[in-house]
């Protein structure tokens, strides 16, 4: 999938002079546990002001009617269904991009891999340069590739020329949940399928804060870079 856009032109037109941050939590998810993470990413974003939070779904490769006909999955996803997919616009608007999946086979899953694949017209123009990354991934065992997924979606992000704005330890909640490279989560425990914890959602929550906050030093940087020129 390429998109299709003349991005420079519009990333011109829709970034300069604008005064609110636009935060764009794109995600993939069957289950909702990645979902659930997503939602605390973007209410964390939220916190900060002067910012416009979306939340956007990248597109299956799957039908999706075979999503919904799962027994396992299906009443999960009708309610992941009626979140907006994502468009070329909402990237190419977006001035901090928090990308989260699922860990598939220990790293990124399929469709996020494909709908970043698909990203390389607008790459190609340079309309990711100085966009804030962040990454966040949910996975059904402890240490069942969370760190690499994180690290999957991060090297994908500084290929497109972003700037990752890492959790480190920035938070409290970091040292006891997430990770210093993004947020996640546990979806099994001794074999039972559970959500996220709140101590998870909280470090969500501070990696949606943290990513907003390196967006907007950036863009008052890019004011300043303005008024000096
Ligand atoms: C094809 C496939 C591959 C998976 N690979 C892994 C894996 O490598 N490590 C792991 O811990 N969990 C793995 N899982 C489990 C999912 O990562 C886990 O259930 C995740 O929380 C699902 O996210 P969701 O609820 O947002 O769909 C895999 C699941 C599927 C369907």
């Amino acid at each position: 999938m390429e998109m299709q856009s003349n991005p420079i032109v519009k990333d011109e037109a829709a970034r300069s002079g604008r005064t609110e941050l636009r935060v764009l939590v794109l995600f993939h998810s069957w289950s909702g546990n990645t979902h659930c993470l997503a939602e605390a990413v973007a209410a964390g974003a939220a916190l900060a002001p002067q910012v416009r939070v979306e939340l956007r779904r990248v597109p299956e490769l799957r039908d999706e009617r075979l999503l919904l006909e799962d027994l396992r999955i299906g009443a999960k996803f009708a309610v992941i269904q009626s979140c907006p997919l994502a468009t070329a616009d909402d990237v190419i608007n977006a001035d901090v991009l928090v990308l989260g999946c699922p860990t598939r086979m220990g790293t990124m899953s399929a469709e996020m891999k494909c709908f970043i694949d698909g990203l390389s017209t607008l790459w190609r123009a340079g309309a990711f340069e100085d966009k804030v990354g962040a990454a966040f991934t949910t996975a059904s065992t402890p240490h069942g590739g969370q760190e690499m997924t994180l690290m999957s979606l991060a090297v994908a992000m500084t290929h497109l020329g972003m700037v990752m704005a890492s959790p480190g330890y920035t938070a409290a909640i970091f040292e006891d949940a997430g990770s210093p490279y993004g947020a996640t989560a546990t979806s099994k425990v001794q074999g039972v399928r559970v959500r996220p914890t709140e101590a998870d959602l909280v470090a969500a929550r501070a990696l949606g804060r943290r990513a907003a906050r390196v967006g907007q030093l950036l863009q008052r940087g890019r004011d300043a870079e303005k008024v000096l020129s």
